[in-house]
């Protein structure tokens, strides 16, 4: 159903800023694994995880749903009674795809947890009580100055015993350390053949839509938003997630 990534590799005179559009969307399963690492890993954990914090009868959300790989592995893992998944994004074409791939998931699979799709801006959702959130990659795409807020109405909505599950693309306060860990992360898109012209445009491309913070400034943000714990569980590189517990 996936084409591979070639939005970047031809030449453009200006690169617009990145956007989850149409052109995005169709080549997105294949744009996320070879730009993220441990991408996969991650995804199929976040199931696991989902696991453990569930609660019976409560709502999960899949916050920046995207194509819904984070509600597909959720809806997979979780086998607490009465709980439903809730995928929520902001881009329209995002969330016609998801709903096709989540068919397709119905299809091949019984006993999965049952889905909603929500279009909305996760800044403006009325938000359920709910035992887990995940936000895969998507508060790096949230204005710096609104993060506390979110995560702080996060944090109200979580039920006891439930958790965030945050993973997000890191910057370092130690210039050497950033700049190894930058380097390495182009050889990964190296290695996964994207050209130096496609890393060079993708780069352009987001530098002003998202915003990296340290693990530092997300680990005082979250306690700041009332999270009374936070556990790095995985790191790849400058990709990490961490579990933060209401
Ligand atoms: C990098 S992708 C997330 C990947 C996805 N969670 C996964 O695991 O495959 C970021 C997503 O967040 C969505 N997004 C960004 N800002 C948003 C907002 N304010 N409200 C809802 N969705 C948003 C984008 O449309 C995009 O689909
Ligand atoms: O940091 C980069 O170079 C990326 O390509 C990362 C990233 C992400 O972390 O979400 C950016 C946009 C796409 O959604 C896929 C990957």
């Amino acid at each position: 159903m996936s084409e591979s990534d070639r939005i970047f590799a031809q030449p453009q005179t200006q690169v617009p800023d990145f956007t989850f559009n149409e052109d995005v969307v169709r080549v997105f399963p294949d744009m996320i694994k070879r730009s993220v690492p441990g991408y996969p890993t991650i995804v199929e954990n976040i199931g696991v995880l989902g696991a453990r914090f569930a609660t019976p009868n409560s709502v999960l959300y899949d916050l920046g749903c995207s194509l819904g790989a984070v509600t597909q592995a959720l809806r997979r893992h979780v086998k607490s009674d009465g709980c439903r998944v809730i995928g929520v994004d902001n881009s329209a074409p995002m969330i016609e795809r998801c709903g096709e791939y989540l068919r397709a998931q119905d299809a091949m699979h019984q006993e999965l947890l049952p889905v909603e799709l929500i279009e909305a801006d996760i800044l403006k959702l009325d938000l359920k009580p709910c035992s887990l959130i995940a936000l895969n990659f998507t508060l790096q795409f949230i204005a710096p100055e609104q993060r506390l807020e979110l995560l702080t109405r996060l944090h109200s909505a979580l039920l006891p015993g439930g958790a965030l599950i945050l993973s997000e693309k890191l910057r370092f306060a130690d210039e050497q350390e950033h700049d190894l860990l930058t380097d390495l992360h182009i050889d990964f898109k190296r290695a996964n053949g994207y050209s130096e012209l496609e890393i060079a445009q993708k780069r352009t491309a987001i530098e002003n839509v998202m915003r990296p913070d340290t693990l530092d400034t997300h680990r005082e943000r979250l306690l700041a938003a009332g999270f009374s714990k936070v556990v790095p569980w995985f790191q790849c590189l400058n990709f990490a997630s961490l579990i933060a517990l209401p």
